[in-house]
């Protein structure tokens, strides 16, 4: 029966895999590149089913104890006046869903893993599969033999290009990028987002409860444009270039940028796959069906991921060829519908042109009057709650 399995990544697929693998009885262990948790980053949602999953896991109040406890939204123009403001409650999709920080959620599963051995520090290379296990070899530690190998490593997965090809097959470029970064509290926010928008241009500062500073975001539509994802100096030139011409605090932001130790920069990519499985290796989370910061349902689909393929192969005792094709089944048209809603979610943030603009300033004044079924958050709460998930099996 499989009973060893190794896992790459440990952010919010991988911890929480390892967690539902352990609750199980298997003998799952972690390799992460980073040389221990990465904390910090991005407001991300738990929302719908993967409340749910958070709930079974006995992290749902700890969740809570780190919203960011953001209460609402304003645009502005060009010179910084209000165009439109929405309160948080009327943009989410439903009462049960916290907005934490990754790096906290990151934080609260890894602690719930007592008794996983953690690798940090080091990387996958290589992944040769045999009829009865895996061989794996690493940038570091000694080669090591597994029952299985998990990819839960991200849009940029090492597992999947080892396991299924290069990414270029996989990802769905959906006409975007984006920045994160932290940075000082131009605006004396609290708990609060402000943006200006421009067509295809997003610039926007927030504070939630957890932060020292602010975070500065910064998007646009754009043709896929070439760099190093690991590389700020190839990133920082493309956006001087996108927002050369902005006003508002945007030159303030361009110039925070250079010096963010916390920048990020990527593309706006989800990721497509025919199969999550090739023979004894998977993948769960953003890894495999990545539906783009857009859809804002990365974390809570890496959630019940987890959840789905754990409890399949405890289902099936092992028997991966089975387990693999239940996750599979049960997780398909979940991701399909949350996927989709990352195309709203570009129309909302970053309109392409000026009557979308006005169209979404226009939606955000009149939301306070709308009934609930009218909203937008309706499709995501749909999406978010389209799985139904089966009691967890007992031990
Ligand atoms: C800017 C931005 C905003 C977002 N906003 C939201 C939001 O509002 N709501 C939401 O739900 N989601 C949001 N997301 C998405 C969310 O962060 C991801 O969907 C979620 O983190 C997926 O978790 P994951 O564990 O699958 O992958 P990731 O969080 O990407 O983690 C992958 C892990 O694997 C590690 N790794 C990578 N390569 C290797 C390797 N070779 N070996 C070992 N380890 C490796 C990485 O260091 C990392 O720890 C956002 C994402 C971004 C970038």
């Amino acid at each position: 029966m499989t009973k060893t399995i190794l896992i790459s990544g440990a952010s919010i697929a991988g911890p929480a895999l390892a967690f539902w693998l352990h609750e199980h009885g298997f003998h799952p262990t972690v390799v992460e590149r980073s040389p221990a948790i990465r904390d910090g980053g991005y407001a991300i949602d738990v929302r719908g089913a993967a409340v749910t999953v958070a709930e079974r896991m006995g992290i749902l109040t700890e969740l809570r104890e780190a919203r960011t406890g953001m209460q609402g939204m304003t645009i502005v123009d060009g010179d910084g006046r209000d165009l439109a403001s929405v309160r948080m409650d009327e943009l989410v999709s439903g009462p049960d869903d916290v907005e934490l920080m990754r790096g906290a959620l990151s934080r609260i599963l890894h602690e719930r893993t007592d008794g996983v051995e953690y690798v940090f520090g080091d990387s996958i290379t290589a992944i040769e599969q045999g009829p009865h296990s895996v061989r794996v070899e690493f940038e570091r530690a000694e080669p090591r033999e597994f029952d299985l190998v998990i990819g839960a490593d991200g849009l940029h997965s090492t597992v999947r290009r080892l396991a299924f090809g290069p990414e270029s097959d996989f990802t769905r470029y959906l006409g975007f990028h984006v920045s994160i970064f932290g940075t000082e509290n131009f605006l004396d926010l609290d708990r609060w987002t402000t943006v200006h928008n421009t067509p295809g241009r997003l610039g926007g500062l927030y504070r939630a409860r957890t932060d020292r500073g602010a975070k500065a975001i910064l998007g646009f539509a754009s043709p896929r444009l070439r760099f190093d994802p690991r590389d700020p100096s190839t990133q920082l030139p493309l956006l001087d270039k996108a927002f050369r011409d902005e006003r508002w605090i945007v030159p303030q932001l361009l110039e925070a940028a250079r010096n963010a130790p916390d920048f990020y920069f990527d593309s706006i990519t989800q990721i497509r796959m025919d199969s999550w499985s090739r023979g004894r290796v998977a993948l769960v989370g953003d890894a495999g069906y990545g539906p783009s910061p857009l859809s804002g349902q990365g974390s809570s689909l890496a959630l019940v991921g987890a959840y789905v393929l754990a409890r399949e192969l405890h289902a099936a005792d092992g028997d991966h060829h089975w387990a693999f094709r239940a996750y599979e089944r049960e997780m398909r048209n979940f991701v399909a519908l949350n996927q989709k809603i990352a195309t709203d979610g570009a129309k909302t943030l970053i309109p392409k042109t000026r009557t979308g603009l006005w169209l979404r300033n226009q939606m955000f004044r009149l939301m306070p009057h709308l009934p609930k079924t009218a909203t937008l958050s309706k499709n995501v709460e749909r999406a978010a709650n389209a799985i139904d998930l089966r009691d967890r099996v007992p031990r």
